[in-house]
């Protein structure tokens, strides 16, 4: 199939966002906007780093990397409403498999009612997908890493470390239980938009999501709002079926394993009640893990671990990096 061919291929007929003016077919797409913020992001997830053949099929690879965007909006407190699709593919990619990659846009996308607007399409080396999304807020109500202050509740939704322990099932033969359950979790995660922006009425909520393992997202949102945040070990929320795995995984997993799209946040105590019924009200298990601090040392914004036995340590920034740290001995 040619370049224009997979283009008309890909094409909606019909746009479901009434914002639209203008989808694929011209230069660039057209949406117009009375009255409303409009928040925008983009991911890339490259073969061999991000997926790999052995652990995503190719409708996963679209499901997921949409998800991952979509989380990202859901971080943010918007709605989803566009998305716009790179593709580097090589050559030797089959036709069918590329179907099979936007049908699982196409699923994810559809969850949320979102239009495929746009993209590009070149061939290269590996298997490249870099999707831009596009949501709305209402005004000043879009949500910032950089607004938590001493005192506020930390909280997390759903279930930490599941990814990565179905990234381990997939990827390190063994017998294990609950594998659909985990190979799920790992290849099609589901982003927090309803809870995000069930919350809408709230005056003040910090949320970021976590893409890179809750320490690292809690970091951020330590640094942006120049806070200490506790986080208590225990609280930390893991499914049942997690348990099967040693201490030592389960903790590696749930603080630092990364790509579980659940949502990690910070509010008032006063509006914690309210926080609590939205995610009853939308289906999201929602964890109460701990407390922001004012820093101890000015300048300096971390993150702590209460342990069991009530022993309080820095955590480690530690997940995936992509650039190699230049400070840091190999
Ligand atoms: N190459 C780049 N050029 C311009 N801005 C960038 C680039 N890379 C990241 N950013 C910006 O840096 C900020 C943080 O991006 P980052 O990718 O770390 O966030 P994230 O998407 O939440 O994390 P993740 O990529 O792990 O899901 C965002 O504002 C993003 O737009
Ligand atoms: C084949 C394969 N190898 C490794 C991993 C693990 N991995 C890749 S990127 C990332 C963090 C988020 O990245 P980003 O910052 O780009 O969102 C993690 C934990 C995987 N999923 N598949
Ligand atoms: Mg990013
Ligand atoms: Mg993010
Ligand atoms: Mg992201």
């Amino acid at each position: 199939m040619d370049e224009f061919s997979f283009i008309n291929s890909i094409k909606q007929h019909t746009y479901k966002q009434p914002s639209v003016v203008k989808g694929i077919g011209d230069d660039a797409a057209v949406f117009r906007q009375p009255y409303r913020d409009i928040i925008t992001a983009v991911d890339t997830f490259v073969e061999d780093v991000h997926f790999a053949r052995t652990t995503m099929a190719p409708f996963h690879i679209g499901f997921r990397s949409v998800a991952a965007n979509v989380s990202d909006l859901a971080a943010m407190g918007a709605t989803p409403a566009f998305y716009l699709v790179s593709m580097i593919i090589p050559k030797t990619w089959p036709p069918d498999e590329l179907d099979e990659i936007y049908k699982g846009m196409k699923k994810m996308a559809s969850r949320h009612h979102m239009d495929l607007i746009g993209g590009d399409t070149v061939s290269g080396p590996v298997l490249s997908v870099s999707v831009t999304v596009i949501g709305y807020a209402n005004m000043n109500r879009a949500r910032y890493r950089s607004t938590s202050n001493e005192q506020d509740i930390v909280f997390a939704t759903g279930y930490l470390g599941d990814s990565r322990a179905g990234f381990h099932m997939l990827t390190t033969p063994g017998s294990y239980e609950n594998e659909l359950y985990f190979y799920d979790r790992h290849r099609k995660p589901l982003p927090r938009v309803d809870f995000a922006v069930g919350l809408s009425n709230l005056k003040r909520v910090t949320l970021n999501d976590i893409s890179d393992g809750i320490a690292n997202e809690a970091a951020e949102i330590a640094e942006a709002s120049k806070v200490d945040i506790v986080l208590y070990d225990e609280q930390i929320p893991i499914s049942a079926p997690l348990g099967q795995f040693s201490p030592k995984q389960q903790y590696e997993w749930k603080l630092f394993g990364g790509e579980d799209f659940e949502l990690v946040g910070t509010v008032p105590e006063y509006d914690w009640g309210h926080v609590k019924e939205i995610a009853q009200q939308t289906n999201t298990p929602l964890k109460r893990v701990g407390v922001v601090e004012r820093s101890k040392n000015p300048g300096q914004h971390n993150v702590f671990i209460v342990d069991r036995n009530n022993h309080k340590k820095p955590l480690e920034k530690k997940g995936y990096t992509h650039l190699a740290d230049k400070d840091k001995k190999e």
